[in-house]
């Protein structure tokens, strides 16, 4: 009894040893400030689900890795970036929630970044400054979402995709043709995440209308971009009959809220807190999908026939397999019918923009 006890007490002794030298040295994969194995599910490690976060030591990316922390869905969580990601693996993995957290630094560790992910969410790449449309990120973020997705294709290809990274008009049509070309793609799999477009509409109607904003919900359709981010303020629910004035403030501030913040932070960046909150709750929709929970819609960029847009938000009904059902635009108004005319030129441009960018010939 004595001996195996204190046979035991080494064996502690051993794991702790081989962390405190495993933590000086980059996270190569490693639990950061724990033991070598997993929780068993009688400690806590509910049956849940792995999450990767690509670009997790961002603006989005910290706030973002924090609350899928929080969420008890998740069970492992792969933070993923080309920056301090042992810093911030070590900060989160103090937190004492039973979500096993790692993290994953530079493109050699993105594929055990990846292996075996449920779903991966994608927050990686620049964001704008005043002055500046998300198309102007193009250059740099759309070889970063390519080079990521090529990961994906590679080390997770069955994985639930959400894409964040501007110009998401752009980087979906990029991230589908990459899983084309490695004949993996589904098109049920993939999304561009617009629930912060949603999110936006639902508080500024609520301050309108005077209701908690909790229970407001707008569809917001199109894509991710100016003119493209289109309400349908019609079908609000509760249902409520805005007038003119009311319509045209609410569909300017809700189309020009990501403007807004970049404005509002002078140079140091574009909304992240309140995008953390909208692709946590798109991400968990997406894990209550997968865990077979029924009747959950969202509004998301995805691969579409509801409209002559190859890609288009619209709500979608979401279950184990990604995308079941998408959902068709509803009655619209004049106002509504004219704001899709107004989008058609650009969401069409951008598109063909983040095709192209996959099928151009390289350059030597
Ligand atoms: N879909 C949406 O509604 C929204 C999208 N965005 C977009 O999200 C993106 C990220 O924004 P922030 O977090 O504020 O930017 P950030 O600059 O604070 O963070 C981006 C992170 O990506 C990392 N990164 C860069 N290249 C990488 C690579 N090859 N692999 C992995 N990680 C890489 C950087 O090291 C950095 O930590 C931007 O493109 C922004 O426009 C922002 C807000 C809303
Ligand atoms: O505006 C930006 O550049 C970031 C973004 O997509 C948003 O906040 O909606």
């Amino acid at each position: 009894m004595e001996q195996r006890s204190g046979t035991k007490a080494q064996m502690r002794l051993a794991r702790i040893s081989s962390h405190m030298l495993s933590s000086s040295c980059p996270p190569q994969g490693l639990k950061m400030g724990g033991l070598e194995r997993e929780p068993t599910r009688a400690q806590g490690a509910a049956p849940g689900f792995k999450v990767a976060v690509l670009g997790a030591a961002g603006g989005i990316g910290q706030p973002l890795s924090l609350l899928l922390k929080m969420n008890p869905l998740v069970s492992t969580l792969h933070l993923y970036d080309v920056f301090n990601t042992p810093g911030v693996t070590a900060d989160l993995s103090h937190t004492n929630t039973s979500a096993v957290v790692r993290g994953y630094l530079g493109k050699d560790q993105l594929g055990p970044a990846l292996d075996g992910m449920d779903l991966v969410i994608i927050p990686a790449g620049v964001p704008r400054k005043p002055g500046m449309t998300r198309d102007d990120l193009f250059n740099i973020n759309a070889g970063i979402v390519r080079t990521l997705i090529e990961g994906v294709a590679k080390h997770c290809p069955h994985a639930i995709i959400n894409i964040i990274s501007n110009p998401v008009n752009s980087t979906v049509p990029i991230a589908a043709e990459v899983l084309k070309i490695a004949g993996v793609y589904d098109p049920k799999r993939l999304f561009g995440v617009t629930t912060l477009d949603v999110v936006r509409a639902n508080t500024f109607v609520a301050e309108v209308i005077g209701v908690d904003p909790k229970d407001v919900n707008v569809p917001v359709v199109g894509g991710h971009a100016g003119v493209t981010i289109l309400p349908i303020l019609s079908q609000v629910s509760p249902k409520f009959a805005f007038n003119e004035k009311e319509v045209e403030y609410l569909t300017n501030r809700i189309q020009n809220g990501g403007t807004e913040v970049v404005e509002a932070k002078a140079g140091t960046g574009s909304a992240t807190l309140s995008m953390a909150y909208a692709a946590a709750k798109f991400g968990e929709a997406c894990l209550r999908a997968l865990q077979g929970e029924t009747g959950i819609i969202e509004c998301a960029y995805v691969a579409s026939e509801v409209t002559e847009f190859p890609f288009f938000a619209t709500k979608v009904r979401l279950g184990r397999n990604g995308v079941e059902e998408i959902f068709p635009l509803g009655p619209l108004n004049s106002y509504e019918r004219e704001g899709l005319e107004k989008m058609k030129a650009e969401l069409h441009g951008s598109i063909e923009k983040g095709v192209n960018f996959i099928h151009k010939p390289k350059s030597s």
